[in-house]
């Protein structure tokens, strides 16, 4: 049977990445991404400004909505602290199956959760299921028109506090205007634009980090 792309980059991080080694799965995927197959992954330079708002926010609790093949997972979980956990929300199967495989080459299994399943069913489970009570840091990397109303949910199941950091990928490319327009309106955000570039590639993108204010 044909393989697929995720499968093809899990390939190239169980044959090339060190186990256990976080950057060099990161390194590695970069490569694949660079000289063999372009894949959706936020890439090493929009992934530089992850890591620093990481670094800086040094988050408990961290949600990410689309998994997909694990990497921004990787990047993150990589700059928690010892107790800190990740939970990432993937819907797609195959593509849980090989950011399952990706995030244990990597070791960091023991931070983070990944859970199967639609981010609106899950976001509404989270304080009974796995006794969150807000979350520090919210990257948002899944379909683009879910964006806002998934926030609006997040707000309205009180997994924000004052403080509380979204960063959203693809603000530029593919796009995400109404979640643009809300938190860069919205009194109850601090919204600021980092320049970038789309992942691999020299088209404008960015990423979007705005404060809840509570
Ligand atoms: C509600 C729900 N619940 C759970 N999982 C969910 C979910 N909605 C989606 N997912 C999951 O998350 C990933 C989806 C990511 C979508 N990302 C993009 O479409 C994307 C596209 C580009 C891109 C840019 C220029 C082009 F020409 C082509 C593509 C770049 C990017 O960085 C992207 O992120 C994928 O793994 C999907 O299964
Ligand atoms: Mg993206």
């Amino acid at each position: 049977t044909q393989s697929t792309r995720p499968q093809r980059l899990l390939g190239a991080v169980q044959q090339n990445a060190t186990r256990g080694d976080p950057r060099s799965v990161v390194k590695t995927i970069d490569q694949f991404c660079k000289h063999k197959e372009w894949a959706m992954n936020v890439g090493d330079e929009k992934g530089c400004i992850l890591d620093s708002v990481v670094s800086e926010l040094n988050p408990a609790t961290v949600l990410e909505l689309g998994t997909y093949c694990g990497y921004s997972t990787v990047r993150i979980a990589s700059l928690l602290p010892p107790h800190a956990r990740l939970i990432t929300l993937e819907f797609n199967p195959h593509f849980a199956a090989v950011a399952r495989q990706i995030i244990a080459w990597a070791g960091l299994q023991d931070k983070v959760l990944l859970v199967e399943g639609a981010s609106g069913d899950w976001i509404p489970k989270m304080k009974e299921q796995f006794g969150v009570k807000t979350f520090d840091l919210v990257f948002l990397d899944h379909w683009k028109d879910r964006y806002l109303p998934d926030t609006k949910l997040m707000e309205e199941c009180g997994l924000l506090r004052k403080g509380s950091v979204l960063l959203a990928d693809n603000v530029v490319c593919p796009g995400t205007p109404d979640y643009l327009q809300y938190v860069r309106n919205s009194p109850r955000y601090n919204s600021q634009y980092f320049r970038s570039h789309l992942e691999y590639t020299k088209a404008e993108d960015g990423l979007e980090k705005s404060v809840f204010l509570g």
